[in-house]
């Protein structure tokens, strides 16, 4: 569990980006900050790496103050994925990501077998391998992105608006597949979006953020679109919040229903095997 206990974040030109946080996160979910521009989304995910040392208040994991482990040491257990990717343009996809493993030192041609067995995961053609960041589409690049953070295998995973940047349905099929992969995985996650949408398909508790950089609501998707904390988290949701959430509980209904289906045929299966 990642705790931040009364975390105040100023910036020394006296901006406020982060005031007064407690919130937990849990362990194997994903957990979504979401909120409007300057609201102190990065602000929280980078206090988690120590990107960015909080002023006031603590950030722990596990119980164990992250300013007790020096920088290298802690984002040796977190991985860290942003918008654009952030790949290096002069090294193929496949040494992309390798990068930590060979950082660490580890052995290249096994980081390189390892990083074309990722590809494979995170849904890229091993044909790419050999290519350069350049080469790729806008989703290609996103998906190294998140293989390359993977690639240490951390147990918690920051995300910065990686699928921001590309177009909606590869957007869509991105989260999917990130969703897919997740519960595979079962890594902490902390996912930073400005989209309501993207927090509601992706979040297992989803933590709203106002400007100011104070907390408006923590709370499950379910929660959040049933019972907006107050008048900003509600036109934060926006006027098709009704829609929005029949949406979502529909696509819910929809997976016990082959849920369900597979139990039966599962069920069947044994009924007939005996
Ligand atoms: N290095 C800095 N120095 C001064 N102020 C900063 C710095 N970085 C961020 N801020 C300010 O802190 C506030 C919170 O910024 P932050 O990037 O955390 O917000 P955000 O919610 O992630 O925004 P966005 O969705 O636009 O990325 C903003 O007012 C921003 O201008």
């Amino acid at each position: 569990m990642i705790t931040f206990e009364g975390v105040t974040k100023r910036y020394p030109d006296g901006t406020t980006a982060v005031d007064t946080l407690d919130l937990e996160i849990p362990t194997g979910h994903i957990t979504v900050l979401v909120g409007p521009s300057g609201c102190g989304k990065t602000t929280t995910l980078r206090m988690i790496n120590r990107m960015v040392e909080a002023t006031e208040g603590t950030v722990a994991i596990d119980g164990r103050d992250v300013r007790e482990s020096d920088p290298p040491t802690l984002r040796r257990g977190i991985g860290y994925v942003i918008q654009q990717a952030g790949l290096f343009p002069h090294r193929t996809i496949v040494d992309n990501i390798a990068t930590v493993p060979f950082l660490l030192g580890r052995d290249k041609k096994r980081a390189r077998r390892e990083a074309r067995a990722l590809m494979d995961r995170v849904g890229l053609d091993p044909a790419l391998a050999s290519r350069y960041p350049a080469q790729l589409s806008g989703g290609q690049q996103q998906r190294v992105g998140v293989a390359r953070a993977l690639a240490a295998d951390p147990p918690i995973m920051l995300m910065d608006e990686p699928f921001s940047a590309v177009d909606p349905i590869v957007r869509k099929s991105l989260q999917e597949e990130f969703l897919r992969l997740q519960a595979e995985l079962e890594k902490t996650i902390v996912f930073v979006t400005h989209d309501i949408d993207e927090a509601v398909r992706l979040g297992h508790r989803i933590a709203v953020f106002q400007v100011g950089g104070t907390l408006a609501q923590y709370a499950t998707p379910e929660e959040l679109l049933s019972a907006p904390a107050n008048d900003f988290v509600a036109d934060f949701l926006g006027g098709e919040r009704g829609i929005r959430r029949l949406r979502f509980f529909q696509e819910l209904d929809a997976e016990e229903t082959a849920e369900e289906a597979a139990e039966e045929i599962a069920g069947a299966g044994e009924a007939a095997g005996r």
